[in-house]
């Protein structure tokens, strides 16, 4: 299942014109407010007619100007979930689950005992809505979507009502829903850190255009990224697997690079991770050095080097095929005589990685 969107459409005083692709996977579209992110995800869901292009998801045009195709949105058979929750009031949490299912193109009752089951909403069955958290309802959302049997789920900064704590309870589950239903999702986010932690594919928006899009490793890893991100908000993100806890409360992952410690990190051996390592976060040495504190270090290949800010260089580093980013200052750059091709090692401190940073599953 793919979505493909190549659409321009003008309001008085902007203009969108955006082409990309979103694969099986959670493509996030990240870009400052009135870039035009709702605008795309109102195409899509047929709430706005475009003046010209073509959107079309796993297979069935949506629209099409030069056909004059334009689809209902009852007929696209999209899962949508907003801000806030939009559940019914006077309906029980089951009853919620079950009206998107008006809609629905046949799912049985093992589906719906599944998603439940994914969604960790068993327990909140027979509650109606003023009586979960802000998290709970959202999951309630999220389960409802899917249960509509959806050719995509589109996401609106879902997570933007919520606070830290239920963040982190709820980007779990948006985790197993990438992996486990097979369905494209757009999401909207303001967020890099939920871009790194839930993206598979990316896809940047400035002022109406895409000025980048491709896969979430590539594109967070990406120089050219950092200014829309916010300096202190560049990294990159690769790929690990859980090797070993070991006895002292560290974790033992394997990646592309070598061996990585981190604090616990609760998930079984063999498990896949993706990891968040900010470019700030990340010293780079001459030599292997000896005597310091930071356990890890990775032996790396500048790719290249660009400088940022009025005194910043950030370097784009290679090890194992995978891209990390260190930003330094451009007096370190300039005292180790950095240069593309330079083999060095990257020094990353166990606890810079923040549990959040953390996150299940593969890059792309
Ligand atoms: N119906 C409309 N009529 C005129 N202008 C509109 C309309 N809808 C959106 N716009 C304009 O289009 C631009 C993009 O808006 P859009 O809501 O898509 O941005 P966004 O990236 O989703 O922003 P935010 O992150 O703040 O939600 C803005 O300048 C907005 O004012």
């Amino acid at each position: 299942m793919m979505l493909s969107l190549a659409i321009r459409h003008r309001f008085a005083g902007f203009t969108l014109d955006a082409a990309f692709d979103a694969p099986a996977g959670l493509t996030a579209l990240f870009g400052q407010s009135g870039s035009g992110k709702t605008t795309i995800i109102n195409a899509v869901a047929g709430l706005m007619r475009p003046d010209q292009g073509r959107i079309e998801a796993g297979g069935l045009v949506l629209s099409d100007s030069t056909t004059g195709r334009f689809l209902p949105p009852h007929r696209r058979s999209l899962g949508y979930v907003f801000q806030e929750a939009r559940l019914f009031p006077h309906l029980t949490v089951r009853q919620n689950l079950l009206y998107g299912r008006w809609f629905a193109r046949g799912r049985q009752g093992a589906e719906m005992a599944r998603i439940v089951e994914m969604l960790g909403i068993g327990p909140l069955l027979l509650r109606r809505p003023g009586a979960l958290s802000g998290g709970e309802r959202q999951r309630v959302a999220l389960g409802r979507a899917i249960l509509s049997n959806p050719r995509i789920l589109l996401m609106d900064e879902p997570l933007a009502a919520l606070d830290e704590a239920r963040k982190a309870e709820i980007l779990p589950y948006l985790e197993r829903l990438r992996d486990e239903t097979g369905l494209p999702i757009l999401y909207v986010s303001h967020s890099p850190a939920e871009v790194a932690r839930l993206a598979t594919t990316v896809v940047l928006i400035d002022a109406g255009r895409v000025t980048a899009a491709g896969p979430a490793g590539a594109i967070l890893s990406d120089p050219a990224t950092a200014p829309l991100l916010g300096l202190r908000e560049a990294g990159a993100i690769i790929s690990a697997r859980v090797e070993a806890q070991e006895g002292d409360g560290l974790t033992r992952l394997g990646t592309a690079a070598g061996p990585v410690w981190l604090p616990q990190v609760d998930a079984a051996p063999g498990t896949a991770l993706r990891l968040r390592i900010l470019a700030q976060d990340v010293m780079l040495a001459r030599t292997r050095p000896e005597g310091i504190s930071a356990l890890n270090v990775l032996a790396v290949t500048i790719r290249d080097l660009t400088p940022i800010g009025d005194s910043g260089m950030l370097v784009r580093l290679e090890a194992g095929g995978e891209a990390l980013l260190a930003r330094i200052t451009r007096r370190s750059a300039t005292a180790l005589g950095l240069a593309p091709g330079q083999s060095l090692y990257a020094v990353l401190k166990a606890v810079s990685v923040a549990p959040g940073s953390v996150g299940i599953g593969s890059v792309s």
